[in-house]
């Protein structure tokens, strides 16, 4: 089974799957991007603010998605995956782009294989400027609040308008009440 944990930065993602971990042993952990080892490569490029155009920049993130379909998703499907990101948020990010479209390309991007579970961590935007002031933010997090926000509110009506089984969890929450929504739901046939 494929999970994927989505939510914008600071959302909480690397802290519940460092619990995860603990709780799913056996489990694939893998992330988007980053999760193989051209992934690094264009992880790297984006995060430096290498893409001077938007649309290249989404297509660096679609190659390093198509990359960790081959590598990780598809050899790992009789498993339990359970990705940090994924074509969710894609879509999300691409900000300008038609979301009917873009599902098309990550279609193409993963050879139809989405996640057949997503967990979303809903951040306040007290909460959000909470976090991200207490940390190095890199050139996606300096585009600010609102565009972060923004992200936030199409990733849920992606999630809500796409057949997906999923879940929308206040990231606000303390960390082990979050933890115990997340196993339960992943738990969950
Ligand atoms: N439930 C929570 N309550 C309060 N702070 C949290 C919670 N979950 C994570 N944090 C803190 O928020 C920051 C971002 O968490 P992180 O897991 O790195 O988010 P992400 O991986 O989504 O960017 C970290 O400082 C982390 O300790
Ligand atoms: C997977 C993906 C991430 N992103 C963004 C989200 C993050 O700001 C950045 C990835 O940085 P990363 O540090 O890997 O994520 P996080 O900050 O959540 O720990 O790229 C896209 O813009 N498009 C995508 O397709």
């Amino acid at each position: 089974m494929y999970v994927s944990i989505e939510g914008i930065d600071t959302a909480g993602k690397s802290t519940q799957l460092d619990i995860l971990r603990n709780k799913f042993p056996d489990a694939i952990f893998t992330k988007e991007p980053g999760g193989t080892a051209l992934g690094i490569k264009l992880r790297q490029m984006i995060l430096n603010g290498e893409a001077n155009s938007n649309i290249a920049e989404m297509f660096l993130f679609l190659a390093d998605r198509a990359e960790h379909t081959k590598e990780i998703i598809i050899p790992n499907l009789d498993k339990l995956i359970i990705s940090d990101r994924s074509f969710i948020s894609g879509i999300a990010y691409a900000l300008e782009e038609n979301i009917e479209k873009l599902i098309e390309l990550n279609k193409l991007a993963t050879q139809n294989n989405f996640p057949n579970k997503i967990i979303l961590l809903e951040l306040s935007k007290d909460e959000l400027i909470n976090r991200l002031s207490k940390k190095k933010n890199d050139s996606i997090e300096q585009r600010g609040i609102d565009y972060l926000l923004s992200i936030q509110s199409r990733m849920k009506e992606v999630i809500k308008n796409i057949n997906i089984n999923h879940i929308i969890i206040d990231a606000s929450e303390k960390i082990e009440v979050i933890e115990k929504q997340i196993e339960d739901f992943v738990d969950a046939k």
